[in-house]
């Protein structure tokens, strides 16, 4: 395990993790600007020193106040990728990835450059990249040194939209491929959502959550930051069949409920976790007929929430797990909702797309 228990004072902030991490998989770092997620990997790379504390990469100390062991930076080999790549300028994509990367094994060099795809950019200078191709070669030179623990800090924040999403398949590539544990910092839970297999989050330097994404994402932790919108449940589901007419997929939930989606995935049989926003998910009393949405799930009514003055929030249980629905207290009232009741929750299926579903092979590794 990765074992982090530490504390700083950060002027008005004071710092405090205490963290258990899996040696493989990815651990997203979330938390507002200023919660301290910057300082807790500097931490965990040795730039910054806690105040007190210990971190514990397997058998090795990282650090250990009581113990009066720091390690220096270099010999903890960490991969460290930043916002932006901070590439030398002078020297081609070759030269970059090589810079200060003693090991020069063509072996290890050629897996590194096939897995982020780095072939033909070689012999390019920085200059001529996009800013996804840099950040791709910055992530290669981290992993040339053969880190023992990979840190990204918002590695996709610095990039427009169609950047971000020409990046995410290598970090999941890398995600599923390395067998060290990867620290993700970002406040987007879309990159999450696709990336992380577990989620930390911090709030004004305190450690609010430590936990599986499925885990966490359904606590109250993560309710503060998330605007109504963006509230949704994350269901573990199983890839089934395209229709065969239309371009929809059969995502197949336990206990023979199903969810349709749009879009054409053709690995039959792989563990997705699939997002299902909680403004798109209604309820009725009776099953309704003649209807266009097509997920209609006999669920039953675990938990009623108040959220604010115009929503209420309900837990719908659902195939051994559940999914939350937001409605107004008018339809609360008018459908004299009470907790173990049946009722019969409405998806549409135009609302579950390809940014709400993500490969769940950390999470079915890990859990
Ligand atoms: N050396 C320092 N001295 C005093 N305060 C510091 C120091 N370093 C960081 N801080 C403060 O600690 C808090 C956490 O900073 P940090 O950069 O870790 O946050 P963050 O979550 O990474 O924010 P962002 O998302 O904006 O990068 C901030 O309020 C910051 O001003």
């Amino acid at each position: 395990m990765l074992n982090i228990k530490l504390e700083k004072r950060l002027g008005d902030v004071c710092l405090k993790v205490d963290a258990s991490l899996p040696l493989k998989g990815v651990t997203a770092v979330f938390g507002l600007s200023g919660a301290g997620k910057s300082s807790l990997i500097n931490m965990l790379a040795g730039l910054v020193t806690p105040d007190s504390g210990s971190i514990a990469l397997g058998q090795e100390w990282l650090f250990n106040s009581e113990q009066g062991i720091n390690l220096a930076v270099e010999k903890r080999r960490t991969g460290y990728v930043f916002q932006d790549a901070r590439l030398f300028p002078h020297y081609k994509v070759r030269g970059n990835l090589n810079y200060g990367n003693k090991d020069k094994d063509p072996v290890h060099f050629d897996r590194i450059v096939a897995l982020l795809g780095l072939e033909s950019l070689l012999e390019r200078y920085p200059a001529t990249l996009s800013g996804g191709e840099k950040q791709r070669v910055a992530m290669g030179r981290a992993l040339l040194s053969r880190p023992r623990l990979l840190l990204l800090d918002e590695p996709l924040a610095s990039l427009d939209a169609p950047r971000k999403r020409e990046l995410l398949p290598y970090l999941q590539a890398l995600a599923e491929h390395l067998a060290i544990p990867i620290i993700y910092v970002s406040h987007s839970l879309d990159e999450i959502l696709q990336l992380a297999d577990r989620l930390l989050v911090l709030e004004r330097g305190q450690q609010v959550a430590c936990g599986p994404l499925q885990q966490v994402w359904d606590s109250q932790a993560l309710r503060p930051w998330v605007e109504a919108p963006a509230q949704g449940s994350l269901l573990l589901a199983e890839i089934g069949e395209v229709h065969p007419e239309y371009n929809m997929t059969r995502l197949r939930l336990g206990d023979n409920a199903e969810l349709w989606v749009s879009g054409r995935l053709t690995n039959v049989g792989d563990s997705v976790r699939v997002r299902v926003h909680s403004q798109q998910v209604s309820v009725c009393l009776q099953r309704p007929e003649g209807s266009s949405i097509r997920n209609i799930l006999a669920v039953t009514l675990a938990e009623i929430r108040q959220q604010d003055e115009d929503r209420v929030r309900l837990k719908l249980a659902l195939a051994g797990t559940h999914l939350w629905a937001n409605i107004t207290p008018w339809a609360r009232d008018e459908l004299g909702l009470t907790v173990g009741q049946t009722l019969f929750a409405q998806i549409k299926g135009l609302s579950i797309g390809a940014e709400d579903i993500a490969p769940a092979h950390l999470l079915k590794r890990f859990s």
